[in-house]
């Protein structure tokens, strides 16, 4: 098999995530999820969610789909990066995406989410993507709809093509030519702890030198910005006019109007360059003249994190084969 489906901004102002649809059950109930290589659990609001805690989004009703069984004692409780979070229980049903079926998907269903998803009417759950083994369910973890999906699938690939304030799609089981330019480079992934954490070879800022080091970190679709050390973040802000690393805003701030440098990161001998409006995240409220980077500091995460601000920069191959390996193109 194989399959597409779309990616879609969340929001007409800036790509802070992007959902895509998916049947769940039978009939067939269609919920916008965010597909997440970043975690590896796939919940859903349900009609097991509190209503004070649904604002909009749709939920997928287990007691609706005649395909739908309780995975009995079976819990799930995740916590991300950001802090946000959920937990509930876990049913298994029918699962598609872009016509990919996956018939006993562990679907979790949210008993509870915190307050930024349920302000964020726009999505309705996610799905994880990461390896199975940072799923959260209990006592047995379950598998992510891409490891039911591989043997199903042509190829044992999923792509990841996001694009900037506009619909981009992931294609399951094969690799379409017409999305990239040029060569895939591919390199290895560690997939320990669960994560596609792959090693950049380096970074440039503007036009200038390139610094031929190595920046480990994870590709997470499921992660608005990028997140780098301290020392990258720095040298790149040091040429843009007016910006300043705000404690208030969380992050570093500019002037809008400041001229921003595009910023290059480099894939084995490949080199990528995330350009200026990417890079010029957002206002930091509607209106302001002040603008919050698509650059940030990993300093206080752990990790290092390329989010969807590197993602949309290049067409990404998520190449789940024995062993596991990430292929980026530029398009
Ligand atoms: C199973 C938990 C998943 C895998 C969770 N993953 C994550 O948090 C990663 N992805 C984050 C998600 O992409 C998130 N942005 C999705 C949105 C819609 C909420 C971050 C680290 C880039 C995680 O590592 N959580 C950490 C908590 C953490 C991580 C990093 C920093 C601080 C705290 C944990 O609990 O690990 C067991």
């Amino acid at each position: 098999d194989t399959g597409s489906a779309a990616a879609t901004p969340i929001d007409p102002r800036f790509d802070i995530a992007y959902v895509t649809p998916v049947t769940i059950g039978t009939p067939p109930q269609t919920l916008q999820l965010d597909l997440d290589t970043g975690s590896s659990d796939l919940w859903v609001f349900s009609s097991h969610t509190p209503a004070s805690q649904v604002r909009g989004q749709q939920i997928y009703s287990p007691d609706k789909s005649t395909t739908s069984k309780l995975l009995d004692g079976h819990t799930w409780s995740i916590r991300y990066g950001d802090g946000s979070g959920s937990r509930g229980n876990v049913y298994t049903d029918n699962f598609a995406i872009g016509g990919i079926m996956v018939e006993t998907q562990a679907v979790e269903t949210a008993e509870e989410v915190s307050s930024s998803f349920t302000t964020e009417d726009n999505i309705d759950g996610l799905v994880g993507l990461g390896f199975s083994t940072l799923n959260t369910v209990s006592p047995e973890g379950q598998l992510t709809f891409f490891d039911n999906a591989k043997p199903k699938l042509d190829a044992p690939v999923f792509t990841a093509d996001l694009k900037y304030m506009k619909e981009g799609t992931y294609d399951f089981g094969f690799i379409d030519e017409s999305k990239y330019t040029g060569e895939i480079t591919y390199v290895p992934v560690d997939t320990d702890p669960g994560y596609w954490t792959f090693t950049s070879s380096g970074y440039g800022v503007g036009s200038g030198t390139f610094s031929s080091s190595p920046i480990t970190g994870i590709a997470d679709t499921g992660t608005s910005l990028v997140y780098l050390p301290t020392a990258i973040v720095t040298a790149y802000y040091r040429q843009v006019e007016g910006a300043t690393n705000s404690r208030s805003y969380g992050g570093y701030v500019f002037p809008c109007n400041s001229t921003l440098p595009p910023f290059v990161f480099g894939i084995g001998e490949a080199k990528f360059t995330i350009p200026p409006s990417y890079m010029s995240y957002a206002a930091v409220t509607d209106g302001s003249p002040t603008c919050f980077g698509g650059l940030q500091s990993s300093s206080g995460i752990g990790i290092n994190i390329w989010g969807d601000v590197a993602l949309k920069a290049a067409f990404v191959v998520f190449n789940g084969e024995e062993p596991p390996t990430i292929g980026w193109a530029n398009k």
